[in-house]
């Protein structure tokens, strides 16, 4: 588009070119014009001539050999010759030929009106079929007087070469001045009046070229001047230049209305020929190659005809570059993106490969997990199972241990107490005391106990035998620890400590409690344990809440089968979670209890205290529920009133000790004989404690003796009452009557103990959580050598 306006400029001087010569403005050389005149005439003499041999007389009248050129235009006037030389060339190219028999009208001056009619039918139907064929046209005033006979010379001579085509055998197409034979459409590439004839390529030989032969001969300068045009402003001046200064306005503006027509008509030609190219496409493409071969082999051709083919060809060429740039980048795209689907599809493939292979792997992964599940659960199941087993079995062996146990502890002398002592001798079982005669000579007297602790014995050898029973407890046994003894033996430094504590000498109740929470913690994973305390104050046979904090010490009432299990109901009942809690209400406790001064020891206990802790347990498999108290009772002296030198209230204190303390044995006794009838209704101790006397429960009792010897009295009555509920004699002559079971028992551990170890290698993540599962595996030597003492008891 950049270069329309190039384009236009060399036109537009080509175009004032033309003009002039059509309208026979003459430029500067007038011999030039006399040339062209015998050029035109030698042209017109030739068309002439070929019109004679073709059609010969018309209508009694034939066309002069060397006619003028108004003798031509006249003769073809009617249009009959030109018809008929058409038909001749081109049968039935005009099928209807008017023919005017009478004289040549035209000539006469009246009848020229009447034959005008039928001279333009013919003239008309001549040129739409000369059209049709591709001639060069020429327009019907041509024939009239002033018109350009020139026009219709050329069409005339193009007929004839289009003639010596058909004669040659028509074969290729015909063509002439670069045009080519109209198409079965009959859409023709013609130009139109206003196109200058160009030689066909088919002259006949010696004929003289068009361009060469006369009226366009200045064409030689157009065409070598096409690309040098003269400028513009020297062509008018040249016309100018002989004209008078009044003709100058009156020309200048018919050159300027012809030049616009004639830029008109060439700009509605070329946009038919785009048009036509097109929509001919390749066709078009062909003829434009043909044309442009023509204008190759024809380097004579006008100039303006380059000018069009060129600006044709530069069109189409450009339009060519630029489709085929923008194919070839549409190709590129095509292909980048034909590629980015190659590999989308490739990358689609390889992730569904991927997924298809991960799909299957997790799949492997959980019927794995599955099946390592499903010998976890099978393991664990039977680990319950074993654990079930186990502790009923443990709770068998604790029972063939005796479910009263009886303990002597003796205390050590005091700091500024003297010898001599009243225990003689103590071995593993059995205590000897000392027991001075009347008569000067000394008895000795032995009891037997299940176990004998020295004065040396530390707070922890004395809780190494209880500790298995902790366990018991939250296996959903009931126990009962006992201090017995009598005012100052030592009893509340057993079970609590001494004042000045240390972890060293902490007594039962806080080592108890240790392991109760330290065994709960371990079993987390299988069970879940609700902890909670109670403490109670029997004090002249009334039972008293210790924990209350607003010092109301009211009165409460025992309730065995109440319906929370709790035997005192209504006593504060406070949760714990670590020792910690449960040292603090002890506390609590030990202030609210009563306390009075006695001439043996100023810490005297008057009453009994009883901490009682509740543990509820549930299995987390089985969701089975497990309840179990420790009643841990720290109970008053039992020193005989008389020596204990008490009156008042502190005799009737000493008698409802004696009472209460009597009835215990009573009960324990009941129950180591397994008597029938066990009398728990003779004191509030017993009623209170009636859940974890008997039956399964456990009972542990710490007898404590002070080694005075002014004491030895009170020392032999305390050993006989404990002698007296001690099971020793009674659980030797059971475990020896029982000794088959327990081979049987042992064989039985000794297959579960192997059973276990072979579940375990299935198993472990699952017995690891549980460090009680572990002990089994490897029992504890605390463990193995309970099994064993008591196997050595048999
Ligand atoms: N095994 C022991 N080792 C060292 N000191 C002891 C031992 N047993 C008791 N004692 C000390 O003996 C004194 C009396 O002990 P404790 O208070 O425990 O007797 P008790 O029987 O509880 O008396 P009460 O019946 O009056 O409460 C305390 O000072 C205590 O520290």
């Amino acid at each position: 588009m950049a270069e329309a306006p190039a384009i236009l400029s060399l036109s537009a001087a080509a175009v004032v070119e033309d003009v002039l010569r059509q309208h026979g403005c003459r430029l500067s050389d007038r011999d030039l014009a006399s040339r062209r005149a015998e050029e035109a005439a030698a042209r017109r003499n030739e068309a002439a001539g070929w019109l004679r041999r073709t059609v010969g007389a018309v209508a009694a009248r034939d066309l002069p050999e060397e006619p003028s050129e108004e003798e031509f235009r006249l003769g073809l006037r009617n249009g009959q010759i030109l018809c008929g030389a058409l038909n001749r060339v081109h049968p039935g190219a005009v099928p209807k030929v008017v023919v005017n028999t009478a004289a040549d009208s035209v000539l006469q001056a009246d009848g020229a009106a009447l034959s005008a009619f039928q001279y333009f039918e013919n003239v008309r139907n001549f040129l739409v079929a000369a059209q049709e064929i591709g001639l060069p046209c020429f327009e019907a005033s041509d024939l009239e007087q002033g018109g350009k006979s020139a026009r219709v010379v050329n069409c005339v001579l193009a007929l004839k070469s289009y003639g010596d085509w058909k004669q040659c055998g028509g074969t290729g197409p015909w063509k002439y001045g670069g045009n080519l034979k109209p198409t079965a459409s009959g859409k023709s590439f013609g130009r139109k009046n206003s196109e200058p004839f160009r030689r066909s390529q088919s002259m006949n030989e010696g004929e003289v070229p068009y361009e060469e032969a006369g009226f366009n001969a200045d064409a030689h300068l157009d065409s070598s001047d096409m690309s040098t045009s003269r400028p513009l402003k020297m062509l008018v001046s040249a016309v100018l230049s002989d004209k008078r200064p009044d003709e100058v306005p009156q020309l200048l503006e018919s050159m300027l209305s012809k030049l616009v027509e004639e830029f008109e008509n060439r700009l509605n030609n070329q946009n038919e020929l785009v048009k036509a190219a097109l929509k001919n496409g390749t066709d078009s493409t062909k003829s434009f190659s043909k044309s442009k071969v023509l204008v190759e082999t024809t380097p004579n051709t006008i100039g303006r005809k380059m000018d069009t083919t060129d600006i044709y060809c530069n069109h189409k060429q450009t339009k060519k570059e630029t489709s085929r740039e923008v194919a070839l980048k549409q190709h590129l795209i095509l292909q980048q993106q034909s590629k980015n689907v190659e590999e989308l599809k490739a990358d689609l493939i390889t992730t569904k490969a991927g997924m298809e292979y991960m799909q299957m792997k997790y799949s492997e992964d959980i019927n794995l997990l599955g099946r390592h599940l499903f010998s976890l659960a099978h393991a664990a199941s039977g680990y319950h199972k074993v654990l079930e087993e186990n502790r009923k079995l443990y709770n068998q062996v604790q029972d063939l241990k005796g479910n009263i146990r009886v303990y002597c502890r003796v205390r050590p002398f005091l700091p500024g107490q003297g010898s001599p002592s009243t225990v003689g001798s103590i071995d593993e079982g059995s205590i000897t005391i000392v027991t001075p005669s009347k008569s000067g000579k000394e008895g000795r007297k032995t009891f037997s106990f299940n176990k004998v602790f020295g004065p040396s014995a530390t707070q922890d050898e004395v809780f190494l035998d209880t500790q298995p029973l902790i366990r018991s407890v939250l296996d959903g046994y009931n126990v009962c620890i006992f201090a017995y003894g009598q005012t100052g033996s030592g009893k509340t430094y057993t079970m609590s400590g001494p004042k000045n504590m240390t972890e060293q000498t902490q007594g039962v109740n806080y080592r108890a409690l240790g392991d109760l929470f330290k065994l709960a913690e371990q079993r987390r994973g299988a069970f879940i344990y609700d902890i909670a305390v109670q403490m109670i104050e029997i004090y002249n046979e009334q039972v008293r809440d210790l924990l209350v904090t607003d010092g109301l010490n009211k009165r409460l009432e025992i309730r065995n089968n109440s319906q929370n299990g709790l035997n005192v109901p209504d006593a504060s009942l406070v949760r714990v979670a670590s020792t910690m809690d449960v040292m603090e209400l002890m506390n609590v406790g030990q202030k609210n209890r009563a306390v009075g001064a006695t001439a043996l020891n100023d810490r005297s206990s008057r009453s009994h205290s009883c901490l009682t802790v509740h543990v509820q347990g549930r299995d987390l498999t089985s969701g089975t529920i497990l309840r179990g108290c420790m009643h841990l009772v720290d109970l008053a002296g039992s020193e005989r009133v008389d020596k204990s030198e008490v009156t008042g209230e502190r005799l009737k204190e000493a008698q409802h000790i004696n009472k209460s303390l009597s009835a215990l044995g009573d009960v324990i006794a009941s129950l180591a004989q397994k008597n029938a009838h066990v009398p728990y209704r003779n004191s509030k101790l017993t009623q209170l404690l009636q859940d974890s006397l008997g039956g399964q429960a456990k009972t542990l009792m710490f007898v404590h003796i002070s080694p005075e010897s002014d004491a030895v009295g009170e020392t032999i009555s305390t050993l006989k009452f404990a002698e007296r509920v001690s099971t020793v004699e009674l659980g030797a002559a059971r475990l020896n009557k029982e000794s088959g079971e327990v081979r049987e028992l042992k064989e039985q551990i000794a297959r579960l103990k192997s059973a276990l170890a072979v579940k375990d290698s299935g198993s472990e993540q699952v017995m690891n959580r549980d460090s009680e599962a572990f002990n089994m595996k490897m029992p504890s030597p605390g463990f193995s050598n309970k099994r064993q003492g008591c196997c050595e008891q048999q």
